[in-house]
């Protein structure tokens, strides 16, 4: 068995992932708050910024270029140990074997923009991410780089969109871990 493998956790780990302003840290934060174990929500942006897992800042994009070895590195232990929500616009970097749950937040176009908008984001920033979403880019990379059977599609237009999605969420995590103490029920 592998470091990090599915089977040798105690605690998920579940990606948030989406285009920008689908309400990946809205989601993550609340979950934290009401998940049955203690998470640890892993903004992955930020954790680039501030751990400095970058090769740069780009101008045109206002964005960092990712170091991905770095960021690999640095993620590895905790994804090993499980218990944590990666949060990032992008999902294809993790390893296949990291992922217990992956996320994939939707959520119409206009109100999007809308959001982006008024994060302040240049206007070409606001139209790449935009296309990204009409065009299911996320969910195309998620579905490509993860088993189908972990990867769930939520719409995220609302507070009502939101409560449902972290409750459903907080239940697969309680049937996860009862799956896994009868694993390790049966094991030993
Ligand atoms: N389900 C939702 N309903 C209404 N507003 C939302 C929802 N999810 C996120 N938002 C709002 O959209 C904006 C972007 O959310 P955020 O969680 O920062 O997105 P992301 O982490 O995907 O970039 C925030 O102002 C947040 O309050």
């Amino acid at each position: 068995m592998s470091t990090g493998d599915r089977t040798s956790r105690h605690q998920p780990v579940i990606i948030i992932t989406g285009t920008p302003g689908t309400g990946k840290s809205t989601h993550a934060q609340l979950l934290v708050e009401e998940a049955p174990i203690p998470l640890t929500h892993i903004n992955v942006g930020e954790l680039v910024k501030d751990h400095g897992l970058h090769e740069g800042f780009d101008e045109e994009w206002q964005s960092y270029t990712v170091d991905e070895d770095k960021l690999l590195d640095e993620l590895e232990p905790l994804a090993s140990a499980g218990g944590i929500i990666l949060d990032w616009h992008t999902c294809e970097i993790f390893p296949e074997r990291w992922a217990d749950l992956v996320v994939v937040l939707r959520c119409d176009h206009t109100q999007l923009w809308d959001r982006l908008e008024k994060r302040g984001y240049p206007l070409k920033k606001i139209q790449e991410n935009n296309q990204a979403e009409i065009m299911d880019v996320v969910l195309e990379e998620a579905r490509s780089s993860y088993p189908e059977e972990i990867v769930v599609t939520l719409s995220s237009e609302s507070m009502e969109d939101l409560e449902r999605n972290v409750a459903a969420v907080v239940e697969w995590i309680k049937a996860w871990l009862k799956d896994r103490e009868r694993q390790d029920g049966g094991e030993t």
